[in-house]
């Protein structure tokens, strides 16, 4: 039985030991030769390295593991690329959010003009990344999680058409484990479910057990009575930003009673909330820095201390089981239905041809087959319209080098009140990111 070999590239992420840990663990359903970790800054990329080291000999000492800042090492002979990079790190997620809230304007990761900062920073990083892949393992498959997701696909889209990169996203499946729970299911995969959108931009429309009994009254009643908040320990959503994002749910959901919203649409319906709720001075990547970083690199400093990683566990959440189903259904051929950033080409029948929406798909060795949608309602539409063009804007201007397209893109964004607030915002941006952007002419 062939064995697979597997590079994380941003092995100093949060997120590495999730995905080893979920790569061990299916390891019956899904054999693996080799796991290698591939950063461009050595210090961070370390103690998650040595970490990993020690909890694959411990677990599996039969699967190869190494740790590199050296590109041929790190993407020759591999099968899947499973990417998370952070272009910029955490230090540059705090000025994308802090930066527009000095304007009065929604200061967040992968929404608006914090969004498109960090768009303008992630493109290079992901490009890098497909290249090295394509050059040292021209057959493997890059499977993106590098954020912003939506921004990142329509310039892969663009500018390597013919690339075997798939970029997902986490939230609907995260959304959908919660389902789940307020339905009593075992499993999200009990759900057969079906979504549109953009990415962090979407519905679901329709989610029924695989008997085709309708589970949306009982989900849009507790959505609209309670949010999504839920009595979980899964330990992200235990930070505060995160319970109130799903308190408000609530609200988010009333502009379309039927439909369920994804949680990231409350940056786009009630900007001026976010606004008046938000602390200028600690936004989600303090809490970020101050929370999940902290734990995830003391967690690896323990394994190294200990010499073991008995009884000290990384947390694995549907982050990890997400992109390990992904390659699994690539490596076997699976067909399994999941829920993919592809472009549109008329699965929504009445939106853009040339978009990246995320819709479900039927995933096999040949990649994404994406399903049917059909027409969609004004509402989302017109949402959508705006925001397609505002993603289309920013990857303009990175090609070009265009200060116009990133005014043009910011002046669009429906959470910016004015060109005036644009351009003073996009002149703040470029100071900012001036070690990160093409200089904008
Ligand atoms: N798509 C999704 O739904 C989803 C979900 C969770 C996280 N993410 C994304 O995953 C990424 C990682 O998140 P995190 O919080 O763990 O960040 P992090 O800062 O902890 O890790 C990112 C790592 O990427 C490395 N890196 C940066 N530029 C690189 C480059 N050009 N080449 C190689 N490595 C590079 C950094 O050195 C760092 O070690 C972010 O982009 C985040 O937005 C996406
Ligand atoms: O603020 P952060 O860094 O905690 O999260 C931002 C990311 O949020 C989403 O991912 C969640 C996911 O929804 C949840 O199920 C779990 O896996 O945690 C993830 C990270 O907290 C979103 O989809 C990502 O794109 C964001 O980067
Ligand atoms: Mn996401």
């Amino acid at each position: 039985m062939k064995k697979f070999a597997i590079t994380i590239a941003g092995g100093g992420s949060t997120f590495t030991p999730g995905i080893v840990d979920m790569l061990l663990s299916s390891y019956e359903e899904f054999p693996i030769s080799e796991i290698k970790l591939y950063d461009n800054l050595a210090e961070r990329q370390e103690p998650i390295g040595k970490a990993c080291d020690i909890m694959i000999s411990e677990r599996y000492p039969d699967v190869k593991f190494s740790y590199t800042t050296d590109p041929e090492e790190a993407f020759t002979g591999i099968d899947f690329v499973m990417a998370h990079i952070r272009v910029g790190l955490y230090a540059m997620r705090e000025l994308d959010e802090k930066i527009p809230l000095n304007y009065g304007v929604v200061g967040q990761e992968t929404c608006g003009p914090g969004g498109m900062a960090y768009g303008m920073r992630s493109i290079t990083g992901v490009l890098e990344i497909l290249d090295y892949m394509e050059e040292y393992s021209p057959d493997a498959w890059m499977l993106n999680y590098s954020n912003p997701a939506a921004i990142v696909a329509e310039a892969t889209r663009r500018l390597r058409p013919d690339s075997k990169i798939i970029n997902i996203c986490d939230m609907p499946i995260g959304m959908e484990d919660s389902f789940a729970t307020i339905l009593g299911l075992e499993s999200r995969k009990d759900m057969i479910v079906r979504y549109y959108g953009l990415n962090h931009f979407g519905w679901w429309d329709s989610i029924t057990d695989k008997e085709g009994n309708d589970l949306m009254p009982q989900l849009t009643k507790y959505i609209s009575e309670h949010g999504l908040v839920l009595d979980t320990d899964a330990f992200q959503h235990n930070d505060e930003s995160w319970k109130e994002t799903y308190r408000k749910m609530r609200d988010v959901i009333a502009l379309t009673p039927e439909i369920i919203p994804n949680s990231y649409l409350k940056y786009y319906y009630y900007p001026d909330y976010v606004v008046e709720t938000s602390d200028k001075e600690h936004t989600r990547a303090n809490e970020v820095m101050e929370g999940r970083e902290k734990q995830v690199f003391s967690t690896a400093e323990k394994i190294v201390e200990a010499g073991t990683a008995e009884g000290i566990e990384f947390e694995a959440d549907a982050h990890a089981t997400f992109i390990v189903d992904l390659a699994r259904a690539i490596a076997y051929n699976t067909k399994e239905r999941m829920l993919l950033i592809v472009p549109n080409n008329g699965s929504i029948s009445n939106f853009t041809y040339d978009a990246m929406v995320e819709i479900p798909c039927l995933v096999g060795s040949d990649g994404p087959e994406p399903l049917h949608i059909g027409e969609i309602p004004h509402f989302q539409k017109g949402l959508m319209e705006q925001q397609v063009n505002v993603e289309k804007l920013v990857v303009d201007a990175y090609v070009e080098k265009s200060y116009t397209k990133m005014w043009q893109a910011l002046t669009l964004s429906k959470i910016v009140p004015s060109a005036k607030v644009a351009k003073d915002l996009l002149d703040a941006l470029i100071e900012a990111n001036a070690d990160y952007w093409p200089e904008l002419r």
